[in-house]
């Protein structure tokens, strides 16, 4: 008997070991994946900087071959731009895409929604002679398009199932013989992948050298690593195989390191130039909110944020988990005054196509809508993008909230995050490539307290750091975070769980956080609900606890287990630390309410500094004395003298930045040199003004501000 109990308890200690070993394995197996997964982007990148001699992000360039110019065609290229487009300067890149492409050259082209893609190739396609084909994922982003280049007089035509017989036989002719006028043909990747006939159409097009290019819309879409992938974009590489000479231009607003080699690698371009522009969308401001745990809770804040944000109808998206919430958030919006309505992919086609157009057409100011309301939403002025629920990702997330500001001006983009949304998320994706990881990834973006919003898109899409400016609650909102060290909690889990699992048995997050609530209440426990949830979070997302998955009849439940660091937890080798915030910033950070009350006491010591400029100077606009930093802090347009930039600043004003804009006021008369003065903003209000009048004074080439004007 004696001898069985030894041998039991040697049984149980090899069996902890073995587990203990095999938590360690998995460490390793993760960690082996994710070097993996940097290895291929570093590849890719270093493909690119040998094959292309472009500028590419993270890689310094190798050659260059300068493509802004000068071309034989340069003029011929301003005169389309400006008379047929109407389109006065070239954006970032832009100039030296369309080069890459007259060259003959494949082109990949990385650029940020709202960037002006579409004009790198379709300038192109009048400038060259013959047609050129553009493949795109959606009919409606295709109808637009087609619409869009037909009202510029441009023959542009698509060839999809909606197309009439008489319209395809004039698409078809104009293929094989030349004949009718066509320039700009779309088509979806099915028409590739499916229809014999129209490419033996486009091979005698191009046989009769007829075929001027071949763009590629959407074109992250190729890879299955991307965030919307199609199965038919993989069929594209027979594009390059049956056209080798036709340049190849493919276009796509995000792509990391691993998706851009993919594509690459799908449709046959190796060596294609690459144009990478910055993931960064500057007019964007980025906050994450406490999502209450009440339901209508969650809508009475959205609404209030809407009602108090945006009182003029300006337009907005709110993107829900379900179809089922999309209809409860876009009712509960309209009994609270909303004009809203919800567009979901189990709506037929025509209900769905007459709420976008009504939003559109800003009949409508909120669509509230699942991830079905996706490409395509081209609105330049959408005001707000609200996710009521947490994204499946960085890259959708950064799509999705990149709907907002397409038009360059300020907009915002708030996520409503709470712990529970976790688990709904994760027995989603799990079975996803890298499902878990992206999902962690938007979590932990949510989680930080500190970090710059911002900077997570430049880590995520392996871009050097950009300064953030102050858009994004956690860089403008300096309330004291702190940070609590919770190791104990983090034990109590842990042996909680190990009991469970001995036990057979399963706990969900909520269950968990429940049994840790009871048993914490005997021990007078000073953690909230709440940051217990957050607690459960970080150790999910520091491995100490892990997310298992059990399928039922209905649905896939998130279980919580222990992880491969748990045992370093209980062993004391692990702190667990949270953020959690003094004041309850989550709540005021960023809004309209608290910027303008603050811009409302700023406002008076305008006029006193006003006063202060106005009998000091001669009415020279100092620009020496702003870097360019500092004025593209103020505005995108540059203003050539003081009444410009008066009215700069007031339309600012208008737009919410004012207090930002005065903190600039202030610097106008500071040398640049001086100690940073976006500090005197974080002061008491009126300290900043305070010292930008003393240097006003002893300082020579500074600003006249007519203190008679009104406030533009
Ligand atoms: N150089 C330019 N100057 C001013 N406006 C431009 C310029 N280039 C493009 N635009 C305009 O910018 C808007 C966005 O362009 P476009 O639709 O091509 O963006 P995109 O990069 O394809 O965005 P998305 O990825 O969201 O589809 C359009 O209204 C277009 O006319």
């Amino acid at each position: 008997m004696e001898t069985e109990e030894l041998v039991m308890e040697e049984l149980l200690s090899v069996e902890a070991e073995i587990q203990d070993v095999q938590d360690q394995i998995k460490t390793l197996f993760d960690r082996q994946e994710k070097l993996e997964e940097r290895q291929s982007e570093l590849r890719a990148l270093l493909e690119a900087c040998k094959a292309s001699g472009s500028p590419v992000q993270g890689c310094p360039s190798t050659t260059s071959e300068n493509w802004s110019g000068p071309f034989q065609w340069d003029s011929e290229a301003d005169d389309v731009r400006l008379n047929v487009f109407g389109i006065p300067s070239y954006r970032a890149n832009q100039r030296e895409i369309i080069n890459a492409v007259m060259s003959g050259k494949d082109v990949l082209v990385i650029m940020a929604a709202g960037g002006g893609k579409s004009l790198c190739y379709q300038l192109p396609a009048i400038l060259r002679d013959g047609v050129a084909l553009v493949v795109s994922p959606l009919l409606s982003l295709i109808q637009d398009q087609v619409m869009g280049l037909t009202a510029l007089g441009i023959p542009a035509f698509m060839l999809t199932s909606t197309t009439n017989k008489e319209v395809e036989k004039f698409i078809y002719k104009a293929l094989e013989k030349g004949e009718g006028e066509l320039k700009v043909l779309y088509v979806t990747p099915e028409k590739i992948s499916k229809s014999k006939r129209f490419m033996s159409k486009l091979e005698k097009c191009n046989h009769q050298g007829r075929l001027s290019l071949i763009a590629i819309d959407e074109a992250h879409c190729c890879s299955q690593w991307g965030h919307d992938f199609r199965p038919d974009y993989k069929s594209l590489g027979i594009l390059k195989t049956q056209f080798p000479g036709v340049p190849i231009v493919a276009l796509t607003a995000t792509a990391t390191g691993k998706v851009q080699y993919d594509l690459m690698e799908m449709l046959h371009i190796p060596k294609c130039v690459k144009f990478v522009s910055t993931v960064n969308r500057p007019n964007l401001f980025y906050k994450v909110r406490e999502k209450p745990s009440v339901g209508k809770e969650v809508i009475d804040e959205i609404a209030e944020f809407i009602l108090e944000s945006y009182s003029n109808h300006e337009s907005g998206i709110v993107y829900c988990f379900s179809r089922k919430e999309c209809e409860q958030v876009s009712a509960e919006l309209r009994t609270r005054g909303i004009s809203a309505d919800y567009y979901h992919a189990d709506m037929d086609p025509g209900a769905r196509e007459k709420v976008h157009t009504r939003w559109s057409k800003n009949k409508l100011q909120v669509i509230v809508g699942t991830v079905a309301f996706g490409m395509g939403i081209n609105k330049p002025d959408v005001r707000f993008v609200i996710h009521h629920s947490l994204s499946k990702s960085m890259e959708t997330y950064y799509q999705e909230s990149g709907r907002a500001g397409r038009d360059g001006l300020p907009s915002e983009c708030v996520l409503f995050f709470r712990p529970a949304d976790v688990p709904r998320q994760s027995s989603m994706v799990f079975y996803e490539n890298s499902g878990l990881q992206n999902l962690y990834d938007i979590v932990r973006y949510c989680q930080t307290k500190r970090q710059c919003r911002r900077a997570a898109f430049f880590k995520h899409f392996s871009e050097a750091l950009q300064d953030c400016n102050g858009m994004c609650d956690n860089c403008a909102f300096s309330n004291e975070i702190i940070e609590l060290d919770v190791s104990n909690y983090a034990v109590a889990i842990v042996s909680l769980l190990k009991d469970v699992l001995e036990n057979d048995q399963r706990l969900t997050m909520l269950q968990l956080v429940d049994k840790m609530k009871s048993k914490h209440k005997q021990l007078g426990s000073t953690l909230k609900k709440e940051q217990l949830e957050q607690l459960v979070v970080q150790l999910l997302l520091d491995r100490v606890l892990k997310e298992e998955f059990q399928h039922t009849a209905y649905a896939t439940n998130a279980y919580v287990t222990v992880g491969p660091l748990a045992n370093q937890v209980l062993q004391g080798k692990k702190a667990v630390k949270i953020e959690t915030c003094n004041k309850e910033k989550s709540k005021t950070a960023g809004d309209v309410k608290t910027v303008k009350h603050r811009l409302s006491g700023l406002e008076s010591k305008l006029d006193e500094l006003r006063k202060e400029l106005s009998s000091n100077h001669g009415g020279i606009f100092p620009h020496s004395v702003l870097s360019s930093q500092q004025m593209s802090m103020i505005s995108t347009e540059k203003p050539n003298s003081m009444e410009e930039l008066e009215k700069i600043i007031g339309k600012l004003k208008a737009e919410k930045y004012g207090d930002r804009i005065l903190e600039e006021i202030g610097k106008f008369a500071g040398s640049e040199d001086e100690l940073p003065e976006i500090e005197a903003s974080k002061e008491e209000e009126g300290s900043s003004d305070k010292r930008a009048s003393k240097r006003l004074k002893t300082r020579k080439n500074v600003v006249l501000i007519d203190s008679g004007d009104e406030e533009p």
